[in-house]
């Protein structure tokens, strides 16, 4: 006997049923003008994607739109063919460094726990093998001696590791990054690529808001170009090319630049 299963909807002709995150038709304004306008993005499962564009584009816009923390005018926003709400400690999230309130006086380790928050339930009981899963993701970060500093008092490096760690205790399956290296020294960039690779080799996916270009064809597999609309979006090798960035940067970038980013 064979068995039958009903279908529950349309094909999933485009991945978004399967995408950790896609995004259809999204719009975004803060005024009366979109600064987001008309959006599709399919984030590929298990891979590394850098969202790029120049200053001002709405990468950050995007990201916020997508986890609820700005409301869109308009647009369908799933993860794994889903909402958010039944995603939501699947999905881990890094601001900007630049958006947070660091003379919040909060220990290190405490930030770390917060990525446990929807484990430790209401009343917010911390066991040992919460502090020592937290001990162990700032480990991974390089960060295991600072437990018990004051955020305000780490480096801007530092400050990234931690959130980093907050991200990594949450054992989430999306990770998404909003310019994760901005600021930041040569070894705390390095710290950061490594366990982001690690990730990836996990099965995790990550998606950052990136902006050296420099470093997008080494440190990611796929690009998602952005200038207020969608501009380009596919693997590094076919989506990062000269005419990609020349639609997305425009004049802001010389053509000497672009020619030397993409070979
Ligand atoms: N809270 C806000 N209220 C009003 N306008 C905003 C707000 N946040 C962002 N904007 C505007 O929306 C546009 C997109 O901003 P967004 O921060 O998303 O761009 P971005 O691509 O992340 O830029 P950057 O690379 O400089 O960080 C910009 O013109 C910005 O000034």
């Amino acid at each position: 006997m064979s068995l039958q299963v009903a279908p529950t909807g349309p094909a999933d002709q485009d991945g978004v049923d399967t995408a950790p995150l896609a995004l259809r038709g999204l719009t975004v304004a803060y005024g009366a003008e979109p600064v987001v306008f008309s959006v599709d993005m399919t984030v590929a499962p298990g891979a590394m994607t850098a969202i790029i564009g120049p200053n001002g584009a709405g990468k950050s816009t995007l990201l916020k739109a997508s986890l609820g923390i700005v409301n869109p005018l308009a647009g369908q926003i799933t993860y794994w063919g889903d909402d958010l709400a039944r995603n939501r400690n699947r999905v881990a999230y890094v601001p900007q460094r630049a958006s947070v309130d660091w003379d919040f006086p909060t220990q290190v380790l405490d930030v770390v726990l917060m990525g446990l928050y929807a484990e430790l339930g209401l009343l917010r009981r911390v066991r040992p093998q919460h502090i020592a899963r937290a001990m162990a993701c700032l480990t991974r970060v390089g960060m295991q001696d600072f437990a018990d500093r004051q955020i305000g008092q780490l480096s801007g490096g530092q400050q990234q590791r931690v959130f980093l760690a907050r991200a990594l205790a949450q054992h989430a399956d999306l990770f998404l990054l909003d310019e994760p290296f901005a600021g930041v020294d040569a070894a705390t960039e390095e710290a950061i690529i490594t366990v982001l690779k690690s990730l990836k080799d996990e099965g995790k996916t990550v998606v950052a808001v990136h902006h050296d270009l420099s470093t997008v064809d080494t440190y990611f597999d796929n690009v998602f170009l952005i200038n207020r609309r969608r501009l380009g979006e596919g693997p590094v090798s076919e989506a990062f090319t000269q005419d990609a960035l020349q639609a997305a940067y425009g004049g802001r970038l010389s053509d000497g630049l672009i020619a030397a980013q993409t070979g």
